[in-house]
């Protein structure tokens, strides 16, 4: 059983845009459970250009399924997460002003820094995920800090995939392989859509969970968009 996280970031991306409080997310978060999503998934930035650091306290009373939270493991944003106490802490390394996550840890370099960042997590009873590419050797690594679950960037199969390149699976499928074979939870995510999810949970064994946002909150749109039109249409016959 792979459990759906639905991220709502694109829901604080619409709302931010205008100022004010439409779409909202804390409603939003409400209504994707109440559609069946069996988690929520923020990433909150320094900059706080979508998701805001006070979301992510104000979600904590309504998340009644999973409520996972992505983020660089900076001094605010852990004790954010030590504040909000979610379900799960996914680490990511990304820069300051990358537009979306775009690479997984170094798991061999930040050895020493994730072990105290893991530990901390732990000792008040936050699951810990780490970002990784689907790469054996950062596997291997990511075991080595005492995390309960690592999530594979996705991104490169999502791509290949869209061209045709269905080995771009195999990484992915060996990096499960090893995690179970670690005693390592999997996660995943990054680009993953409608059209790629069926083929992705069918070829990696042993997959938790994925997080999805950017490709399900567009589908939404274009899944809703005629029925919105109708309903105007109707209310100004
Ligand atoms: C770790 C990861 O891949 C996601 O959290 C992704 O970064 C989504 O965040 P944005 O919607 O802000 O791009
Ligand atoms: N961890 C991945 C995530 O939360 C969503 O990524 P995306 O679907 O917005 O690319």
């Amino acid at each position: 059983m792979t459990k759906l996280s639905v991220n709502i970031n694109k829901i604080a991306t619409l709302r931010n845009s205008r100022g004010g409080d439409m779409p909202n997310v804390i409603q939003f978060a409400k209504d994707a459970q109440r559609f069946g999503a069996e988690g929520i998934t923020i990433h909150p930035r320094p900059d706080e250009r979508h998701i805001r650091y006070q979301d992510a306290r104000d979600l904590k009373s309504v998340v009644y399924t999973e409520y996972n939270i992505e983020g660089n493991p900076v001094k605010s944003f852990i004790d954010l997460v030590l504040s909000v106490k979610p379900t799960q802490v996914t680490l990511v390394p990304d820069a300051e002003d990358a537009i979306t996550s775009n690479a997984g840890w170094d798991t061999i370099k930040h050895k020493d820094f994730l072990i105290d960042v893991v530990k901390e997590f732990q000792q008040n009873n936050i699951r810990t995920s780490i970002f990784v590419d689907p790469d054996l050797k950062q596997i291997e690594g990511a075991k080595l800090t005492g995390t309960d679950r690592i999530e594979l960037y996705t991104e490169s199969f999502a791509h290949e995939y869209s061209l045709g390149n269905e080995n771009a699976i195999k990484p992915f499928t060996a990096s499960a392989e090893l995690a179970h074979n670690l005693g390592l939870g999997l996660n995943a995510g990054h680009d993953l859509a409608l059209d790629n999810i069926q083929f992705f949970k069918q070829n990696t064994p042993y997959l938790l969970e994925v997080s999805i946002g950017h490709a399900l909150i567009s589908e939404s749109l274009y899944l809703g968009v005629e029925n919105v039109i109708q309903m105007y249409l109707n209310k100004l016959k």
